[in-house]
Formats: structure tokens, sequence, C-alpha cells
């Protein structure tokens, strides 16, 4: 089935190790700084500590040789400026390292996150709808969101884990030159520890994370909607916040009882790690104490091996917590990882090579697009759809149903039809974002699934019936392009032909205002129909030879429709055009209309003809300009 694109599940999950290179190979790419850095901190970090115990030990044995008091004194004072100033270079170089580290970090997870977007907005269309898909894109999100968790995460806790990892190896091979049994039971302890606490983390994931994915995408989905301005009314005509409190309310204690429930799990395991840790402590110190009492132990050298042991064992506890957050943040990275190499198949080829070749490189696929392809804007454009049918993923019945029709080159064709018989749908095949799950669409004969995508992209200048622009200038949101690539008459001349010149001599910087107040404070709101011409402005810039217009008028007044209707045909040229309007009295300018009832065709011709016919097409005409007759005789009363 074509239109179900297989959602293959990325390689597989990685484990720390990977996940960590990966990261690691990132950093090296894009911040390689980085690395040294966070070397130096570890290194200075971890070793600043046994400066003072070393001194320390070093003052004991002075005091132990006793000599002259004169020369004890001084050599006491010249160990503490030594001790004094090489900790001091130490924690400075530590913590200028550390800072340029995290700042560099911040690029890091920019890059990495800018193939999340990539990988969503080149992502086939229909897959971009699937519930299963739009959980893994949400999932993935949470390593790159900007709240230290993910990419960010696994360096900023191995940062931390680092320092510690320094002190531990310090401390366990000073302590393996008394016993290297000792050594062994610290670690044996600790791994034992680190099991447990890593069975609750693992437990915490799947509970919290992996099986509410769904409940954290609703909550997520219903702050978003509150944050968004344009629900504003609704929520409060319709008094929608009683029953979004109580969503809100559902999925928020639903979630509480899986945190509830994995932090008993970590209690638990935190309490036999405590007593472990107890068992550990005792044992080594109750050895040292022996060693000091019979074994010839100096005291010089206890107060060493007692701090070495503290600093084992404080290290070690430290790096089991911190790698256990390493894992939970390896698992996002898995998450993330997963979804950027799942549904492989992508709609630039180059994207999708880069993606399978390795993603780290993937920036450089925008910039090898075939941009400077044109189509002839007066060559024939035939589009042929021969026996077609689709179903939405997931959906039990078919939106369209053993389709044929031909839309012959420079032919107006208006497709007429009630709610829901498959007139957008038609509109989303022909513009290659579903395929077809029977059936082919012919352009001048070749299956237009031959074609590059971004090619045939560019053949088409739609105008869907949902208004989308973006919080952009105006000029980028006509144009699409960035102001270097713009043309600036050309964006004016579009937004004139597109009735919008008025409004745009009202507006403070003219083509350069932005639309809505999120990204400039003198961004402006335009009305439905407003925005409705911006989309026609844009449709017009990008002067393509086939058109297709998705209900254009819906939201136009009647003396903008009118207009519209009288600039159609001057708009359109000799072009190839789709038009699809519930308004009749507008499609039959259309050189031929076609009329769809769930999913099929159900009448074909001109509107002469169909008049002729005396079918639902002349049935629907008449009722409508019974309606308008009706609202004409009212006005003129
Ligand atoms: N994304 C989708 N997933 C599942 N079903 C869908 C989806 N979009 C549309 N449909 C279904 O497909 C059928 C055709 O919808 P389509 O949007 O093509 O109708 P339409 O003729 O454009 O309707 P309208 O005049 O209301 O815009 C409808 O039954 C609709 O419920």
């Amino acid at each position: 089935m074509r239109a179900r694109r297989k959602i293959e599940k990325g390689q597989g999950r990685y484990s720390v190790w990977e996940n960590l290179r990966y990261v690691i190979a990132g950093i090296v790419k894009w911040q390689p700084l980085v690395i040294p850095c966070t070397i130096i901190h570890a290194l200075t970090q971890g070793l600043s500590v046994y400066v003072w115990l070393y001194a320390i030990k070093c003052i004991i044995e002075i005091f132990e040789q006793s000599v002259k008091a004169g020369a004890e004194v001084q050599k006491v004072l010249c160990l503490v400026a030594i001790a004094a100033t090489t900790e001091l270079v130490m924690l400075v170089a530590s913590n200028l390292c550390d800072k340029q580290a995290e700042g560099r970090m911040h690029d890091v997870e920019y890059h990495f996150a800018l193939f999340w977007t990539t990988k969503v907005w080149t992502m086939p269309f229909c897959m971009h709808e699937d519930p299963e898909v739009q959980k893994n894109i949400f999932k993935a999100r949470r390593a790159i969101n900007s709240n230290g968790n993910g990419v960010a995460g696994l360096h900023y806790w191995s940062n931390q884990l680092l320092p510690n990892l320094v002190r531990a190896v310090m401390a366990l091979v000073l302590l393996a030159m008394i016993n290297p049994f000792i050594v062994i039971l610290i670690l044996s302890l600790t791994f034992l520890r680190f099991a447990l606490i890593n069975k609750a983390s693992i437990f915490e994931k799947e509970e919290c994370e992996n099986k509410v994915a769904k409940e954290q995408m609703a909550s997520w989905t219903y702050r978003e909607e509150t944050a968004d301005f344009a629900y504003g009314k609704d929520i409060r005509l319709f008094q929608m916040q009683k029953p979004l409190y109580q969503l809100l309310r559902k999925e928020s204690s639903f979630l509480n009882q899986k945190h509830i429930l994995a932090q008993n799990k970590y209690a638990r395991y935190y309490v036999i790690g405590d007593i472990l840790g107890f068992l550990e402590e005792g044992i080594t110190y109750g050895f040292l104490i022996y060693k000091v009492l019979f074994g010839g132990l100096t005291v010089a050298d206890f107060t060493l091996y007692l701090g070495s042991v503290h600093n084992a064992s404080t290290a070690l506890n430290e790096i089991f917590t911190k790698f256990i957050i390493i894992c939970s943040e390896s698992r996002h990275v898995n998450d993330y990882r997963d979804f950027l190499e799942s549904n492989i198949e992508q709609d630039s080829e180059n994207i999708k090579s880069s993606f399978q070749k390795d993603y780290l490189a993937c920036e450089d696929a925008f910039k090898e697009t075939n941009a400077d392809f044109k189509w002839e804007k007066d060559a024939d454009y035939e589009f042929v759809f021969d026996h077609v049918s689709f179903q939405y993923p997931g959906a039990d019945s078919y939106a369209l149903k053993d389709l044929s029709i031909c839309l012959k080159s420079g032919e107006k064709l208006a497709i007429v039809g009630l709610n829901g018989a498959g007139k957008s749908t038609f509109v989303k095949l022909l513009c290659r974002l579903y395929e077809p799950t029977q059936g082919h669409i012919y352009l001048n004969g070749i299956d237009i699934s031959e074609y590059d995508l971004n090619d045939y992209w560019e053949l088409l200048s739609p105008v869907f019936q949902e208004d989308e622009s973006f919080a952009f200038p105006i000029a980028q949101n006509v144009s699409m392009q960035t102001a270097r690539t713009q043309n600036r008459d050309k964006i004016a001349e579009s937004l004139h032909d597109a009735d919008l010149a008025g409004k745009l001599r009202e507006l403070p910087f003219g083509i350069d205002t932005y639309l809505y107040k999120n990204l400039s404070d003198d961004g402006i709101d335009l009305s439905g129909g407003q925005k409705q011409k911006l989309m026609l402005a844009r449709a017009l810039y990008k002067a393509a030879p086939v058109i297709v217009l998705d209900e254009p008028t819906a939201a136009l007044d009647a003396i903008a429709e009118s207009k519209s209707y009288e600039n159609f045909n001057h708009m359109a040229g000799g072009r190839t055009t789709v038009y699809i309007s519930h308004r009749l009295s507008s499609t039959k300018f259309c050189d031929r209309i076609a009329m769809f009832e769930a999913g099929g065709l159900i009448e074909y011709g001109t509107h002469e003809e169909l008049m002729q016919k005396g079918g639902k097409y002349a049935g629907l005409f008449a009722v409508q300009a019974q309606y308008y007759a009706d609202e004409e005789e009212t006005c003129y009363a």
C-alpha cells in the first residue's frame, strides 16, 4: 500500500558508550574546543583535592622527623604556600574550562536540533500526521530542547563525572599500593549499588516516559493551545476553561502517580545501596586502623590513605549517581537517534542520502538542492488521474475511489462537491503530499512519482484552504525566501495583484513589517480574508506553470470575491489551473467542471453541459442561485 509508507524503526537501541561517541563526534565537528576544556576541567578539579592531602602528609612527616624548630616552620610555610598556589591555579583553570565548554555546548545542541528540524521538514507529509510518528517526534525533541536533557545532558553529566573519575582512580591507585583486595571490595560494592539504582532508573524511564508519552503529549498540546492567542476567543466564549482544567488535572494526576511509583522504587534501592556503602566504608576504615596498630603504617601515610578512602568512596558514589543520570540522558539520545534513523525515506534525495551516509553531515544537503531547476512557463502540462484510489493512514474507508480524470494543458478545471467529497484530497494527491493507494497520476505521460519531488513542487503554485502564514516579515511570507534572494519589486506587484496594496500602504515598515507580535513588537495581525489574499500573493510570486487553488475565496468579502473572479483569468493566464470552490458562481468561469461525491467523479463537463444535463451540479447551482437572488431581494427591499 503506497499511501502508507513504511515506518521503519531506527537501527536499534544504542549503548551509553555509542551515544557518548556520537555526541563527541558532534562536538569534534562543531565545537572541538569543548574536548580539551572538558579534559582540563576533569584533571584540575579531580586532582586539586590531592594537593592538600599530600601537603598534610608531608607536614606530618616533617613533624615526625622532629628537626630544628626554626627550619620546621619555614618548611611548613613553604609547603602551605606551594599547595595554596597550586590549588588556586587548578581551580581557576577548572572553572574557566568548565564555563567555556558549557557555553559552546549550546551551539552543539543547536546543530543536533537542526537535524531534528530537517527530519521533520523532509519526512513524507503523510507520515507527519501518523500518531506513532508524532509520538516519536515528541520523544526525540526531549533530547535537544535546551533544558539540559539528552545531548546537552550527556556532556553536562560527563563533565560532572570525569573529575570524580580522576579522583577515584587516584584514590584507588594509592589504596592498591597497600592492599589490592580493598580496591576489589570497594569496586564490587559500588557496581552492585549502581546496578540497583540503574534498575530503578530504567523503570522510571519506562513508567514516566515511554508508557505516558501520549499523556505527556496531550498535556503539552493543551498548554500550547492555551498559550496560543488564536485559541483564546474560543476558550473564553465556549467556556472551555473548566473542561481544559479537568483534562489537565486528569493528565497531571496520572503522570504524578507514575512518578510516585518510580520514586518508591528508587527509595527502596537507595536504602539497600546505603547499607552497602556503610559496609564498604566500615571495612576499609577498620583495615586502615588495623594497619596503623599492627602493620607499621605511619601516621602521615594513615592520613593520606584515610583521605584516599574518603575520596574513593565519595567519588565512586558521585560517579555512579552521575552515570545513572548519563544512562537516562542516553535513553533520550536513543529516542533522538531512533527518530532520525527511522523512516529513512526522505522527500529529498539529497537529504535521504545524507541521513543514510552520516546525518552529522546532512547540513550540506540543503546547500546541494537543485535550486536552479525551472520548468518552462509556456510548455504543455497535462495531468491524468488513472483509476486513482486513496485511503488516509488509519482510515477505514476511501477518501477517493477509482478516480479517472484528465486535466488538459492550459485548462481551468473546477472541482465542486459537498463537504467531505474528496476535493482537497484530490489536490493533496496532485501536489504529491500523499501517494495514491491504488492507481497512477501522470504528468505528460510520466508517473509523477518518477519526477524529483523538489523539481515537481517547483511546478506548482498552490493556495490551500488553511491560511498558514509565518511570523516573518510580509516580504518573506510572500516570497518564502530569505531577504538576500527575494525580489522586492515582484513581492510588491504580487501583493498588488492579490488586492493587498491598500493594506500595504498602512503598514509601518511596508513589506518589511512582521506578521504577528512573536518576533516584533511592531508586528501586525491580518484578518482572515487578508491572510487569504496573502496566500494568493505567495502563489502569484512563485508564478509556477500550474496553479492549484483550494477554496481561495472562502474568507473574502463579496467585493473582494467578485474582484478575484475578474482577476482570475488575468492571473491564471494560459496556465493549467485546478480551482476548488463551494461558490458555483465562480466555477462557471472554468473550462471544465468536475463534480465529486463520496470520493468519486459523478459529473464532468462545461458549466452549460452540466446545467443542460440537469443533474446534481445543476441542482446545487439552482439552490445557490436562489439563495443569491433571495439575498439580493432582501438587500434591496
Ligand atoms: N487527514 C485525514 N485523515 C483521515 N481522513 C481524512 C483526512 N483528511 C480528510 N479525511 C477524510 O477524507 C474525506 C475527504 O476529505 P476532503 O478534505 O478531501 O473533502 P473536501 O471535499 O475537500 O471537503 P470540504 O469541502 O469540507 O473541504 C472526508 O471523509 C474526510 O473525513
